[in-house]
């Protein structure tokens, strides 16, 4: 499933319109269609829950005797269930309205009772909606106009928010302010028309007031907004619906983001969900992963990404760590490989272990630096001589990371790598990389993972609610799977094991960043579902969930 900007869909839009001869009016007729089966489908919820404002319903529409074998296909409600509900269609100015007007037309149709609120005077509208308008008035629909009639929520069994679209800019104003205030305050039940009024489409981000909504319709294709937070906790349930605009239209760019399922990994990332293993594979068939991690006061992030590497299916492990650790860790983890990095007295890193972790490098397929490092002196410079003398796929992340950001632009002296580098960022990790504050990270993740990953050639992996990835051919793919319980100690280092374990096993960098994150997901569901309380997840649960 593809994953637009407002930009991309109004191109998309314009595109069927202008050079395949959809009339406007026909994307609109969809639209509001849409809209209205998905209001009556949260009516028959509602019904069959026996929720606020419902009688329980006896029987459901399908039970009624066929009065002569003639049926109507799309009955949702009973004509009595529908009379019970009341429902406020809250139009703006713009094609949103629109939207919202059809709607309108197809609840009332289906015997639900139906008011208009126009935001402004409905002279305002112009085009496909003030067809609607007219449509709606011709057919008797009450409709009040906010500021000149009194409007009430009191009443009423819900509203459609069909205020502001991906024409919104800016926090809503005037009217519509005021409108979404109203409604979020009388606490009615929204549904809202391709996103909720007040949220920007293209980050995610939410203006103040915005809508609520326990369920948003979004039209033709999944918009940015509603799959990075705080977006995605304002729309709530997210039902995205065709309207006759494919997201493939000859002539135009394929979007660049999809929502990241088994079917994209399968599709589009060419990943094998199943792994099936050849019945004469061989432990070196598998790959073998050198982990640099680990120091005195984090020895257990450097056991928890070599295990999550094993878990994972690599052939073989090696963990480097500073000399003096290796004692306390032996038997640990029996499956695991040891190797002594020269390191200070004190059993922290030495930057002179550069020489001992290329040389491991070399016969190993793929190097992962940063789990538990710490920061030692030239550590920078260290790093630096893993990026431009091995010639294996790198991944970096935690302190590798602020390594990285040290280095600042310096990076772009360090030789272009011919082997595939994943950087694992959380969002503060990723500020200090783009020398922002994290807060202007999370404005736009997608925006921000695309834009480095793209710029720096590297496949990016920005961790969080809806982890996204991002592939230096300009592509990015945004989680689905997961957990809040994940907020734990550790996850990271066991992300970082299954990537590079992945990367062991044969995978593309894009492929093996995509896949990791899926799976990392997946064992945090998992481990939550073996809890009574998520909240107590380990990340040592994740390892053993994959
Ligand atoms: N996805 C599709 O291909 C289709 C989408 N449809 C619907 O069209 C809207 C986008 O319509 P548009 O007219 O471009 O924008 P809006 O309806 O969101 O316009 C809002 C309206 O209000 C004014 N405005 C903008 N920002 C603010 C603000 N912050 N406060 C107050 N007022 C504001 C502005 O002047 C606009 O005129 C899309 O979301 C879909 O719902 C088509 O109907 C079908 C095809
Ligand atoms: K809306």
């Amino acid at each position: 499933m593809y994953i637009v900007t407002s930009e991309e869909m109004r191109r998309l839009d314009q595109h069927m319109i202008e050079k395949m001869g959809i009339p406007a009016a026909s994307l609109m007729e969809n639209a509001g269609k849409a809209i209205a089966e998905e209001v009556l489908a949260y009516c028959r919820r509602q019904h069959d829950r026996g929720g606020a404002n419902h009688a329980a319903s006896q029987t459901g529409p399908g039970d009624k005797p066929n009065r002569g074998g003639i049926i109507r296909g799309d009955a949702v409600l009973r004509r009595d269930e529908a009379a019970r509900e009341h429902w406020l269609i809250l139009a703006g100015k713009g094609n949103n309205g629109g939207d919202g007007l059809v709607a309108a037309r197809h609840l009332r149709d289906a015997g639900v009772r139906v008011t208009i609120i126009y935001a402004e005077p409905p002279e305002a509208l112009r085009g496909e909606a003030a067809l609607q308008r007219d449509a709606a008035a011709a057919l008797g629909i009450p409709a009040r106009v906010y500021g000149r009639d009194e409007v009430s929520f009191d009443r009423c069994t819900g509203a459609v928010d069909a205020l502001l679209g991906t024409g919104s800019r800016g926090a809503p104003r005037g009217p519509y302010a005021e409108l979404i205030g109203a409604a979020v305050e009388s606490g009615v039940p929204v549904v809202a028309a391709d996103i909720p009024s007040g949220l920007d489409a293209d980050t995610g981000e939410v203006q103040e007031p915005h809508i609520r909504a326990q369920v948003t319709v979004c039209l033709a294709c999944l918009k940015r907004g509603l799959v990075q937070y705080p977006g995605a906790v304002a729309a709530g349930e997210v039902v995205v619906r065709a309207i006759g605009i494919p997201a493939l239209q000859p002539g135009l760019p394929e979007p660049p983001v999809q929502l990241l399922t088994e079917e994209t990994l399968a599709d589009a990332l060419g990943v094998d969900i199943r792994r099936q293993r050849d019945p004469d594979g061989h432990k070196g068939t598998y790959g073998h992963v050198l982990l640099a991690a680990g120091s005195l006061r984090m020895s257990g992030a450097g056991l928890l990404a070599s295990r999550s590497a094993l878990r994972i299916g690599s052939g073989l492990v090696t963990w480097a760590l500073p000399s003096a650790l290796l004692p306390r860790v032996i038997g640990a983890v029996p499956e695991l490989m040891l190797a002594a990095a020269a390191d200070t007295d004190d059993g922290e890193w030495n930057a002179a272990s550069a020489e001992e972790v290329l040389r491991l490098a070399a016969s190993r397929d793929v190097l992962a630096a940063g789990p538990g490092l710490g920061r030692f002196e030239g550590d920078t410079g260290w790093l630096r001589r893993l990026w431009e003398e091995s010639d294996r796929p790198l991944v970096i992340d935690a302190d590798g990371l602020n390594m990285l950001a040290d280095a600042g632009d310096g990076v772009s002296a360090w030789g272009r790598r011919q082997a595939p580098v994943v950087l694992t960022p959380h969002p503060g990790e990723m500020g200090r990389l783009l020398g922002v504050p994290t807060a202007e990270v999370q404005r736009d993740r997608i925006g921000c993972a695309l834009d480095y990953a793209h710029r720096r050639g590297v496949t990016l992996v920005l961790k969080g609610a809806r982890t996204v990835i991002a592939s230096p051919d300009g592509t990015a793919y945004v989680n689905t799977t997961g957990h809040a319980g994940m907020a734990t100690g550790g996850a990271g280092d066991v992300l970082t094991g299954i990537i590079a374990g992945l990367l062991a096993q044969g995978l593309s960098a894009p492929q093996a960043a995509a896949f990791g994150v899926y799976l990392h997901g997946l064992a945090g569901e998992k481990a939550a579902r073996l809890r009574e309380d998520p909240a107590s997840i380990l990340a040592g649960d994740l390892v053993e969930a994959l």
